[in-house]
C-alpha cells in the first residue's frame, strides 16, 4: 500500500458556499485513513465521490481529465479545485498509476491514437476499434501494472456482469500479488463484493466505513432480485 491518508486542509478552505466546498461530505471531512490495497467510495449520486477522487488524482499528478502522468489532453471542466486543499500521505510514495474517468475515456482513446505506437501499451489495437467494455478491459489488462496506484471512477460503466467478474480477477492479481493500490468509486454491487476491501460510504453527509452488506447497493439489489414482482408493483402503483 502506498497512499495512507487523505487530509483536508480545512483552515485553508475559502468558503462553504460554492462547489466543491459546499458538498456535505467535504464540509464534514477531516481526514481519510486508507488501510487496504482496495478501497471503494460508495454513495448516492451527487454525494461527492468523483469530486474527492478527482482531487486525489490531481495531487497524484495525473491528468484530471483521465490518464496517467504523461497524458495531456483537455476536457471541459476537468480541473480539480479541491486538489489545492488536500494533502496526501504516502509510505512509500509511488508515481506510477492512472486515473480512469468513464465519461472521458473516449477522449483518452483519441489521445492514445494520436501518439505513434502508443496503442502497443494497450494490447496493440486502437481503443476506438474495440467495444466500450473491451477497451476498458484492454486498459486494465495491458496498461495496469505492479507497484502503482489506480484511481477508477465507475469502471463498471462499460462492463457486463461477466466482465465485472473478469475485472475482479485483474484487481486480485494486481492488488494481492502485484502490490498495486486501488481507490474505486462505484455503484456496482459486484465490484463492492471484493474481499478485504474497505468501503467508504458518502451517504448521510459524512464519509464513514461500512460493511458490504450494509450498503444500499447490496441491499437494494438483493431485495430486488429476491422480490422482483413485489418491488415493481410498489414502484408502478398509482399514487
Ligand atoms: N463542476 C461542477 N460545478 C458545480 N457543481 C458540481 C460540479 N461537479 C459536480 N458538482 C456537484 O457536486 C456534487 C457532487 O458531485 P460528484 O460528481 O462528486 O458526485 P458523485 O458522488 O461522484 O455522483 P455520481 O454517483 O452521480 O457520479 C453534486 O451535487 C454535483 O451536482
Amino acid at each position: 500500500m502506498y497512499l495512507k491518508r487523505v487530509s483536508l486542509q480545512k483552515e485553508k478552505l475559502p468558503n462553504h458556499d460554492s462547489y466543491p466546498f459546499s458538498i456535505p461530505v467535504i464540509k464534514t471531512m477531516d481526514q481519510l485513513d486508507v488501510t487496504s490495497n482496495v478501497t471503494f467510495f460508495v454513495g448516492e449520486n451527487g454525494s461527492g465521490k468523483s469530486t474527492l477522487l478527482e482531487a486525489i488524482a490531481d495531487k497524484c499528478g495525473f491528468n484530471t481529465a483521465g490518464g496517467g502522468r504523461n497524458n495531456y489532453f483537455d476536457v471541459n471542466e476537468a480541473q480539480s479545485v479541491l486538489g489545492d486543499y488536500i494533502t496526501l500521505s504516502w509510505m512509500p510514495k509511488v508515481t506510477n498509476g492512472f486515473f480512469l474517468r468513464a465519461e472521458t475515456f473516449h477522449h483518452f482513446a483519441t489521445h492514445i491514437d494520436s501518439i505513434d505506437g502508443a496503442s502497443q501499451a494497450y494490447g496493440g489495437k486502437s481503443l476506438h476499434h474495440q467495444s466500450h467494455g473491451e477497451s476498458f478491459l484492454s486498459l486494465f489488462r495491458y496498461r495496469f501494472h505492479q507497484r502503482a496506484i489506480y484511481l477508477l471512477d465507475e469502471p463498471e460503466a462499460a462492463l457486463s456482469p461477466q466482465r465485472q467478474l473478469a475485472f475482479l480477477r485483474i484487481l486480485y492479481d494486481l492488488s494481492a500479488y502485484g502490490n498495486s493500490q486501488f481507490i474505486i468509486a462505484t455503484h456496482s454491487p459486484i465490484l463492492l463484493g471484493y474481499p478485504e476491501a474497505i468501503i467508504f460510504s458518502f451517504d448521510d453527509d459524512s464519509i464513514r466505513e461500512v460493511a458490504y452488506e450494509d450498503t444500499d447497493h447490496y441491499q437494494i439489489t438483493r431485495h430486488f432480485l429476491d422480490n422482483r414482482k413485489r418491488f415493481l408493483h410498489e414502484i408502478f402503483k398509482e399514487e
